[in-house]
């Protein structure tokens, strides 16, 4: 197992500038405090602050580092900076990022100012120094510059109008790169500052209400170091990333305008993002979300990989920022968890021995190329319990050896091993040299380098005409058995055959003659089947289309349809064409599905087709209406006005006799008895009582205040038989119509609709 470094935080609080007011709401606190000491930055500090809902609540957060507001970039770098030059220059990958509020101060950490150099300047400024010290390696440094801006990559090293977007990839090693990102070469501190300065210009800037040059982008500056040494032929690379990245922001407290407000979305979309990275490597989360922004992207190695990390939060003081200041220390505290495992990245330059296969035959074989490696390679009690890390994606080839770091604890603040003598320069980690194959490049078998060719050449031919004879033969074989199984599955089924028409028929013949009317029969019901089969096909695409239409409407669409099939539906009814309407009313419900009063209606209407069929048919042979099976005047109207037949009420049957059990029968009833409902009075007033419960029921549950148009009332208004046999027709039939109150609703009954009945 690799060594785990766990990401270091330092907290620094920025002093009040001019116009902030002077509050208690943010302290940093020493141990050497209550002594008197005057450390700045000793372990043992934490930062209070008070719970702004309960300000006798007091939150302490403790940090290896933590600055307050009189510390100096000097004492910052000193401190917790220049270690980490050492670690750079023995092959490992370091990232240093400002964390904070707009406005706290990441900036001034980071760059600074010309009479307050910030981290940057004195990194290349002791990168150099260092360099200059690594007499054993020749090393040379370079630099790159990019800055995240709405979450797309730009190079700060080139002019912006040539600056292209550049895309995020990933090596075939699973590392993350920006393509196409130029490097530059530089020789000394003032070629960087020129580089620099330029670079700088480049970055997006924009005045806010809580900075005059607040960054709207996120920065990322990378020192590469290449140490070559020339004795081993290995090639060692370090790298330094130090990250401004812009700060969270509150647009109540920035007063953004539109296009600053863009870039505050992005920004914040960017940190909530690295949250979420961090939250979950807390967890220890199988899946992080490093791809949801560029910025975790690119951070990726720092954040759980296989770099060394620091975390500097800044804070800003008073309590306009407090609860952004308890966001950044509880992000601080999530960092702090997080576990990577540095590796050194050493690239081995000498020529790797050619693969000899073929002296195989004459010789022992010679090693193997060491397959490349994904894990960074363990080093023995390195390991500190149980890890949270993900293992390092860095997959090392056969000529690039990763060594853990591990051991002993020389860099107090990244506990990293004491330095071995050597060339090595003086704090770099101690490399574990992986088992190397033989790299002398010569066989030294006494054979000239010719021969052994034209041994390999011969061997090789030797191998490939045996493996091609090989690969011949099998599918030869192959096929060979396909053919065969194909014939007996044939001679199979030929036999099957014969057997079935030389065997008698086990079912038993039928006589001729009869077998004709059969299959005419058989074929009549076909044709019709498929008939009734096409007509429903039609009726349900019809439906279906219906459907679909209804699908694609608004509601409020759907509703003016769904009512306009009804207006439709009753205009049909009062004509007579009742299966129209009967369709109609289907059309409507299927624009308002919901509408539990149409579908009630439509209901009672069907009932009420269905009982005036049944009476036209069986009025067929009898021209009195007095035959009629219902006490239904509406029906025996109609069948008057169909008929051309005068109406003659039906005298009010002597008495009701309820009888749930006929009455349902009756409805279920299909081909009741025309002199049962002749001679039978207590049987047709079951059915009419049946037909009245029934709209009596849907009645009932409507608002009393509604007017009832039931199958109930219906019959009441065709009582009103004196009236002209046209209105009672068009009273009768507009029955299944929706309630006037119902959003569905047609117009109300009017006055002369309601008039009382007259007998
Ligand atoms: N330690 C400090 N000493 C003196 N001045 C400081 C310090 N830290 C910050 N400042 C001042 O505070 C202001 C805001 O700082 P800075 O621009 O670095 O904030 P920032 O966090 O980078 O803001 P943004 O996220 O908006 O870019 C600047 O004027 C800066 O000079």
């Amino acid at each position: 197992m690799a060594a785990i470094q766990k990401i270091k935080i330092a907290a620094r609080l920025r002093p009040r500038l001019e116009g902030e007011l002077d509050d208690d709401s943010l302290e940093v606190v020493h141990p050497s405090n209550a002594s008197g000491g005057s450390s700045s930055f000793s372990g043992g500090s934490f930062i209070k602050v008070a719970n702004p809902r309960d300000p006798t609540q007091i939150f302490k957060f403790p940090f290896t580092s933590c600055y307050d507001e009189d510390s100096t970039q000097e004492e910052i770098f000193r401190n917790d900076v220049e270690p980490l030059i050492d670690i750079v220059y023995s092959g490992v990958t370091v990232t240093i990022f400002a964390y904070g509020v707009t406005s706290s101060g990441k900036t001034h950490t980071m760059q600074g100012t010309k009479s307050q150099p910030g981290i940057i300047p004195r990194v290349v400024r002791a990168m150099f120094e260092k360099k200059d010290a690594l007499h054993q390696f020749q090393t040379s440094l370079d630099v790159s510059y990019m800055e995240i801006y709405k979450d797309e990559v730009y190079d700060l090293l080139v002019a912006r109008e040539n600056a292209p977007k550049l895309p995020v990839r990933e090596n075939e090693h699973g590392m993350v790169f920006v393509a196409n990102l130029s490097k530059f070469p530089i020789t000394g501190v003032e070629e960087f500052d020129t580089l620099y300065n330029a670079a700088t210009k480049h970055r997006s800037v924009g005045a806010t209400n809580l900075n005059r040059a607040s960054s709207r982008s996120h920065a990322v500056l990378t020192i590469e170091a290449t140490m070559l040494d020339p004795i081993a032929n290995t090639v060692l690379t370090g790298k330094i990333n130090l990250v401004d990245l812009a700060g969270s922001e509150n647009n109540k407290l920035t007063g953004n305008d539109p296009s600053r407000m863009a870039e505050s979305a992005a920004i914040n979309k960017s940190l909530s993002v690295l949250g979420q990275v961090v939250h979950a490597l807390n967890r220890g989360d199988s899946r992080i979300p490093y791809r949801n922004s560029k910025l975790t992207r690119i951070l990726q190695d720092a954040l759980g990989g296989s770099s060394v990390g620091l975390l500097i939060c800044n804070l800003a003081p008073g309590i306009k920022f407090r609860q952004d200041t308890l966001n950044t220390l509880n992000f601080a505290v999530r960092t702090k968890n997080i576990e990577n495992r540095p590796v050194v990245n050493e690239r081995d330059n000498r020529p790797a021995a050619k693969p000899h296969f073929a002296a195989v035959s004459i010789q022992p074989p010679a090693a193997r190329p060491a397959p490349a490696i994904i894990q960074p390679i363990s080093t023995a009690g390195s390991s500190s319990g149980p890890s949270r890390a993900r293992p390092s994606l860095v997959p090392v080839s056969r000529s690039q050896r990763i060594s853990s770091i591990g051991g002993g604890n020389h860099y107090q603040p990244f506990g990293l091993p004491s330095i071995p003598a050597g060339r090595r320069p003086s704090g770099l980690p101690e490399k574990i040299q992986e088992s190397e194959g033989d790299r002398s490049g010569s066989l030294g078998f006494g054979m000239s380098e010719k021969e052994i060719d034209e041994r390999i050449s011969k061997a090789v031919e030797a191998a490939v005409e045996a493996e091609v004879t090989r690969r011949l033969a099998e599918r030869e074989r192959q096929r060979a058995e396909e053919e065969e199984r194909r014939r007996a599955a044939e001679a199979e089924s030929r036999e099957e055959q014969v057997t079935r028409s030389r065997s008698p028929s086990k079912e038993p013949s039928l006589p001729s003659g009869v077998l004709t009317p059969l299959l005419k029969r058989h074929k009549d019901l076909d044709d019709e089947l498929k008939t009734r089969l096409q007509e429903l096909e039609r009726k349900y695409e019809r439906g279906e289309k219906e459907m679909q239409l209804a699908d694609v409407l608004s509601p409020v669409s759907r509703k003016k349809t769904g009512r306009a099939y009804v207006a439709l539906a009753r205009a049909h009814s009062e004509k007579g064409d009742l299966q129209v309407a009967l369709d109609l009313y289907r059309k409507a419900e299927t624009y308002v599905p919901d509408n539990i009063k149409l579908k009630e209606r439509w209901i009672l209407f069907v009932i009420h087709v269905f009982l005036l069929k049944l009476s036209y048919s069986r009025k067929k042979s009898d021209v009195r209406l007095l035959s009629f099976p219902f006490h239904n005047p509406i029906i025996e109207i109609e069948w008057a006005v169909k008929n051309d037949k005068e109406y003659v009420p039906t005298p009010k049957p002597p008495k009701k006799r309820k009888s749930k059990k006929r009455s349902k029968s009756a409805l279920g009833q299909e081909n009741p008895d025309p002199d049962d409902a002749m001679d039978v009075d207590g049987k047709r007033q079951s059915h009419l009582n049946s037909a009245a419960q029934f709209g009596t029921e849907v009645t009932n549950i409507e608002s009393p205040t509604k007017t009832k148009r039931s199958f109930a009332d219906t019959e009441d208004r065709g009582n009103a038989l004196q009236t002209p046999l046209k209105r009672q027709k068009r009273s009768a039939l507009t029955t299944p119509a929706i309630d006037s109150d119902d959003e569905m609703a047609l117009p109300p009954l009017s006055k002369k609709d309601k008039r009382p009945v007259v007998s």
